[in-house]
Protein backbone atom coordinates (compact mmCIF):
# COMPACT_ATOMS: atom_id res chain seq x y z
CA UNK A 1 0.00 0.00 0.00
CA UNK A 2 1.44 3.61 -0.51
CA UNK A 3 0.41 6.28 1.63
CA UNK A 4 0.44 9.89 1.43
CA UNK A 5 -0.68 11.40 4.25
CA UNK A 6 -0.89 15.34 4.60
CA UNK A 7 1.90 16.03 2.23
CA UNK A 8 3.02 19.68 2.16
CA UNK A 9 6.04 20.39 0.39
CA UNK A 10 7.21 24.20 0.18
CA UNK A 11 10.30 25.66 -2.48
CA UNK A 12 12.84 28.26 -0.70
CA UNK A 13 13.69 30.56 -2.96
CA UNK A 14 16.14 33.97 -1.52
CA UNK A 15 13.01 36.22 -1.81
CA UNK A 16 9.96 33.55 -0.62
CA UNK A 17 8.85 30.47 0.14
CA UNK A 18 6.60 28.77 -2.26
CA UNK A 19 3.92 26.13 -1.45
CA UNK A 20 3.66 23.56 -4.24
CA UNK A 21 1.82 21.07 -2.55
CA UNK A 22 -0.31 20.87 0.28
CA UNK A 23 -1.90 18.79 2.07
CA UNK A 24 -1.98 15.65 -0.39
CA UNK A 25 -4.11 12.69 1.42
CA UNK A 26 -3.79 9.97 -0.80
CA UNK A 27 -3.25 5.72 -1.06
CA UNK A 28 -3.07 3.54 -3.70
CA UNK A 29 -3.31 -0.32 -2.81
CA UNK A 30 -0.80 -2.91 -4.08
CA UNK A 31 -0.47 -3.57 -7.36
CA UNK A 32 -2.84 -0.62 -7.97
CA UNK A 33 -2.33 2.02 -10.86
CA UNK A 34 -3.25 5.99 -10.04
CA UNK A 35 -3.49 8.67 -12.88
CA UNK A 36 -2.73 12.10 -11.54
CA UNK A 37 -4.00 14.78 -14.05
CA UNK A 38 -3.57 18.64 -12.79
CA UNK A 39 -2.68 22.38 -14.20
CA UNK A 40 0.53 23.45 -15.62
CA UNK A 41 2.60 24.09 -12.11
CA UNK A 42 0.37 22.69 -9.38
CA UNK A 43 2.99 20.36 -8.52
CA UNK A 44 2.39 17.54 -10.22
CA UNK A 45 6.62 16.77 -10.81
CA UNK A 46 7.18 17.90 -7.33
CA UNK A 47 5.07 14.95 -6.56
CA UNK A 48 6.79 12.52 -8.12
CA UNK A 49 9.96 13.58 -6.73
CA UNK A 50 8.86 13.20 -3.75
CA UNK A 51 7.78 9.29 -3.95
CA UNK A 52 11.42 8.94 -5.80
CA UNK A 53 13.23 9.98 -2.56
CA UNK A 54 14.53 13.14 -4.68
CA UNK A 55 12.76 15.96 -2.40
CA UNK A 56 13.21 14.61 1.20
CA UNK A 57 12.13 18.14 2.55
CA UNK A 58 8.55 17.55 3.05
CA UNK A 59 5.40 17.91 5.79
CA UNK A 60 3.77 14.51 6.44
CA UNK A 61 3.83 11.38 5.73
CA UNK A 62 4.79 8.83 2.68
CA UNK A 63 5.02 5.83 2.95
CA UNK A 64 5.29 1.98 0.80
CA UNK A 65 3.84 -1.04 2.86
CA UNK A 66 4.13 0.94 6.06
CA UNK A 67 7.57 2.63 5.80
CA UNK A 68 8.70 5.71 5.44
CA UNK A 69 9.35 6.02 1.90
CA UNK A 70 12.99 5.88 0.71
CA UNK A 71 14.64 4.97 -2.53
CA UNK A 72 17.67 2.70 -0.43
CA UNK A 73 15.60 0.43 1.11
CA UNK A 74 12.52 0.10 -1.39
CA UNK A 75 12.97 -0.26 -5.06
CA UNK A 76 11.52 2.99 -6.72
CA UNK A 77 11.36 2.37 -10.48
CA UNK A 78 11.01 6.20 -12.55
CA UNK A 79 10.64 6.52 -15.88
CA UNK A 80 11.46 10.51 -16.65
CA UNK A 81 9.52 12.09 -20.33
CA UNK A 82 12.45 12.07 -22.48
CA UNK A 83 12.91 7.86 -20.91
CA UNK A 84 16.10 8.74 -19.43
CA UNK A 85 18.33 6.05 -21.14
CA UNK A 86 21.85 6.44 -21.16
CA UNK A 87 22.93 7.85 -25.11
CA UNK A 88 26.37 6.58 -24.83
CA UNK A 89 25.26 2.62 -23.69
CA UNK A 90 23.22 0.22 -25.53
CA UNK A 91 19.82 -1.25 -25.12
CA UNK A 92 20.61 -3.95 -23.42
CA UNK A 93 23.29 -1.49 -21.10
CA UNK A 94 20.62 0.59 -20.47
CA UNK A 95 17.97 -2.32 -19.53
CA UNK A 96 20.46 -4.19 -17.06
CA UNK A 97 22.19 -1.05 -16.02
CA UNK A 98 19.31 0.30 -13.80
CA UNK A 99 19.13 -3.02 -12.18
CA UNK A 100 22.73 -3.10 -11.11
CA UNK A 101 23.03 0.39 -9.67
CA UNK A 102 19.57 0.14 -7.78
CA UNK A 103 20.13 -3.29 -5.92
CA UNK A 104 23.58 -3.55 -6.48
CA UNK A 105 23.91 -6.54 -8.52
CA UNK A 106 26.23 -8.32 -10.20
CA UNK A 107 25.04 -10.56 -12.27
CA UNK A 108 21.72 -9.37 -14.33
CA UNK A 109 18.88 -12.54 -14.94
CA UNK A 110 19.54 -13.06 -18.03
CA UNK A 111 16.78 -15.33 -17.99
CA UNK A 112 13.83 -12.44 -17.32
CA UNK A 113 15.44 -10.18 -19.34
CA UNK A 114 14.65 -12.00 -22.19
CA UNK A 115 10.92 -12.94 -21.28
CA UNK A 116 10.59 -9.17 -20.80
CA UNK A 117 12.37 -8.15 -23.86
CA UNK A 118 10.03 -10.68 -25.77
CA UNK A 119 7.22 -9.28 -23.94
CA UNK A 120 7.96 -5.84 -25.35
CA UNK A 121 9.05 -7.08 -28.48
CA UNK A 122 12.99 -5.73 -28.36
CA UNK A 123 14.76 -8.41 -28.46
CA UNK A 124 16.36 -7.85 -31.45
CA UNK A 125 17.43 -4.11 -30.77
CA UNK A 126 19.88 -4.96 -27.65
CA UNK A 127 23.07 -3.96 -29.77
CA UNK A 128 21.73 -0.81 -30.82
CA UNK A 129 22.03 2.44 -28.68
CA UNK A 130 19.27 4.57 -27.99
CA UNK A 131 19.68 7.11 -31.10
CA UNK A 132 19.45 4.47 -33.51
CA UNK A 133 15.84 3.14 -32.52
CA UNK A 134 12.54 4.86 -32.59
CA UNK A 135 10.75 7.10 -29.82
CA UNK A 136 8.15 3.96 -29.02
CA UNK A 137 10.95 1.78 -29.07
CA UNK A 138 12.85 3.92 -26.69
CA UNK A 139 9.57 3.92 -24.60
CA UNK A 140 9.49 0.06 -24.63
CA UNK A 141 13.18 -0.20 -23.59
CA UNK A 142 12.50 2.03 -20.23
CA UNK A 143 9.55 0.00 -19.80
CA UNK A 144 11.96 -3.31 -19.90
CA UNK A 145 14.56 -1.39 -17.23
CA UNK A 146 11.65 -0.56 -15.04
CA UNK A 147 10.05 -3.88 -14.79
CA UNK A 148 13.19 -5.54 -14.55
CA UNK A 149 14.04 -3.83 -11.27
CA UNK A 150 10.69 -5.18 -9.97
CA UNK A 151 9.90 -2.24 -8.24
CA UNK A 152 7.65 -1.97 -5.25
CA UNK A 153 6.70 1.31 -6.94
CA UNK A 154 6.77 2.43 -10.44
CA UNK A 155 6.61 6.74 -11.05
CA UNK A 156 5.93 7.73 -14.35
CA UNK A 157 6.08 11.15 -15.74
CA UNK A 158 4.16 11.65 -18.57
CA UNK A 159 5.05 8.51 -20.28
CA UNK A 160 3.59 8.68 -23.80
CA UNK A 161 3.33 12.35 -24.65
CA UNK A 162 6.02 12.55 -27.19
CA UNK A 163 4.89 9.54 -28.87
CA UNK A 164 2.48 10.01 -32.17
CA UNK A 165 -1.80 9.34 -31.25
CA UNK A 166 -1.37 5.73 -32.51
CA UNK A 167 1.77 4.79 -31.03
CA UNK A 168 0.71 6.32 -27.46
CA UNK A 169 -1.95 3.97 -27.61
CA UNK A 170 -0.52 0.93 -28.87
CA UNK A 171 1.99 1.95 -25.40
CA UNK A 172 -0.85 1.99 -23.38
CA UNK A 173 -2.13 -1.07 -24.40
CA UNK A 174 1.75 -2.77 -24.13
CA UNK A 175 2.10 -1.17 -20.52
CA UNK A 176 -1.31 -2.53 -18.97
CA UNK A 177 -0.16 -6.20 -20.14
CA UNK A 178 3.59 -5.78 -18.42
CA UNK A 179 1.69 -4.18 -15.47
CA UNK A 180 -1.37 -7.21 -15.31
CA UNK A 181 1.81 -9.72 -15.34
CA UNK A 182 3.55 -8.00 -12.32
CA UNK A 183 1.07 -6.31 -10.60
CA UNK A 184 3.49 -3.24 -9.80
CA UNK A 185 1.81 0.02 -7.84
CA UNK A 186 2.52 3.00 -10.27
CA UNK A 187 1.74 6.38 -10.45
CA UNK A 188 1.75 8.05 -13.64
CA UNK A 189 1.52 12.13 -14.02
CA UNK A 190 -0.21 13.02 -17.58
CA UNK A 191 -2.36 15.94 -19.30
CA UNK A 192 -4.46 13.52 -21.45
CA UNK A 193 -7.67 12.87 -19.41
CA UNK A 194 -8.34 9.33 -21.93
CA UNK A 195 -4.95 8.25 -21.05
CA UNK A 196 -5.97 8.67 -17.23
CA UNK A 197 -9.04 6.84 -18.20
CA UNK A 198 -7.37 4.28 -19.90
CA UNK A 199 -4.71 3.63 -17.20
CA UNK A 200 -5.97 4.68 -13.88
CA UNK A 201 -7.53 2.55 -11.11
CA UNK A 202 -7.88 5.63 -9.48
CA UNK A 203 -7.67 9.73 -11.72
CA UNK A 204 -6.44 12.30 -9.07
CA UNK A 205 -7.28 15.71 -10.45
CA UNK A 206 -5.33 18.33 -8.55
CA UNK A 207 -6.45 21.92 -8.33
CA UNK A 208 -4.20 25.17 -9.54
CA UNK A 209 -1.14 26.08 -7.42
CA UNK A 210 -0.79 25.31 -4.41
CA UNK A 211 -1.37 21.96 -5.59
CA UNK A 212 -4.75 19.86 -3.80
CA UNK A 213 -6.25 17.38 -4.55
CA UNK A 214 -9.99 18.91 -6.14
CA UNK A 215 -11.07 14.98 -7.23
CA UNK A 216 -10.30 11.08 -6.46
CA UNK A 217 -12.17 9.36 -8.79
CA UNK A 218 -12.25 5.46 -8.80
CA UNK A 219 -12.23 4.33 -12.37
CA UNK A 220 -15.07 2.10 -12.70
CA UNK A 221 -14.37 1.61 -16.48
CA UNK A 222 -10.67 0.57 -15.53
CA UNK A 223 -9.17 -3.18 -17.12
CA UNK A 224 -12.74 -3.28 -19.39
CA UNK A 225 -12.04 -4.94 -22.98
CA UNK A 226 -12.13 -2.28 -26.06
CA UNK A 227 -13.23 0.26 -22.82
CA UNK A 228 -12.23 3.02 -25.70
CA UNK A 229 -14.70 2.18 -28.47
CA UNK A 230 -17.64 2.21 -25.71
CA UNK A 231 -20.28 5.45 -25.21
CA UNK A 232 -19.22 5.48 -21.54
CA UNK A 233 -15.59 5.93 -22.21
CA UNK A 234 -16.26 8.91 -23.56
CA UNK A 235 -18.99 10.34 -21.09
CA UNK A 236 -16.54 9.56 -18.75
CA UNK A 237 -14.34 11.72 -20.79
CA UNK A 238 -16.56 14.54 -21.17
CA UNK A 239 -17.89 14.53 -17.18
CA UNK A 240 -14.03 14.80 -15.96
CA UNK A 241 -13.43 17.47 -18.42
CA UNK A 242 -16.05 19.58 -17.30
CA UNK A 243 -15.42 18.86 -13.47
CA UNK A 244 -11.15 19.97 -14.73
CA UNK A 245 -13.06 23.53 -15.98
CA UNK A 246 -15.16 23.91 -13.04
CA UNK A 247 -12.21 23.35 -10.44
CA UNK A 248 -9.42 24.99 -12.56
CA UNK A 249 -11.23 27.82 -12.73
CA UNK A 250 -12.02 28.44 -9.30
N1 LIG B 1 13.35 24.25 -7.18
C1 LIG B 1 12.27 25.05 -7.13
N2 LIG B 1 12.30 26.23 -6.46
C2 LIG B 1 11.23 27.04 -6.39
N3 LIG B 1 10.04 26.74 -6.96
C3 LIG B 1 9.95 25.59 -7.65
C4 LIG B 1 11.05 24.69 -7.78
N4 LIG B 1 10.66 23.62 -8.52
C5 LIG B 1 9.36 23.85 -8.85
N5 LIG B 1 8.94 25.02 -8.33
C6 LIG B 1 7.60 25.61 -8.44
O1 LIG B 1 6.70 24.69 -7.82
C7 LIG B 1 5.50 24.60 -8.58
C8 LIG B 1 5.26 23.14 -8.95
O2 LIG B 1 6.26 22.72 -9.89
P1 LIG B 1 6.15 21.31 -10.63
O3 LIG B 1 7.31 21.20 -11.56
O4 LIG B 1 5.99 20.26 -9.61
O5 LIG B 1 4.77 21.49 -11.44
P2 LIG B 1 4.11 20.54 -12.57
O6 LIG B 1 2.68 20.38 -12.19
O7 LIG B 1 4.92 19.31 -12.75
O8 LIG B 1 4.25 21.48 -13.85
P3 LIG B 1 4.24 21.08 -15.42
O9 LIG B 1 2.94 20.41 -15.73
O10 LIG B 1 4.35 22.44 -16.09
O11 LIG B 1 5.46 20.22 -15.68
C9 LIG B 1 5.67 25.51 -9.81
O12 LIG B 1 4.99 26.72 -9.59
C10 LIG B 1 7.17 25.73 -9.89
O13 LIG B 1 7.46 27.01 -10.41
Amino acid sequence: MIEIQDLTVKYQSQTEIYTALECINLAIPDGGTCAVIGPSGCGKSTLLKVLAGIITDYEGEVRVDGQTINPKKQAIGFIPQNYGLLPWRTVDENIYLGMKIKQHQKTVDYAKLQVIRQQLGIEQLGKRYPGEISGGQQQRVSLARAFLLKPDLLLMDEPFSALDAITREEMQDVFLSIWEKYAVSTILVTHYVEEAIYLGQKIVILSPNPGRISRIIENPLFGGRNIRQKPEFFELGLSIRNLIKKDWSK
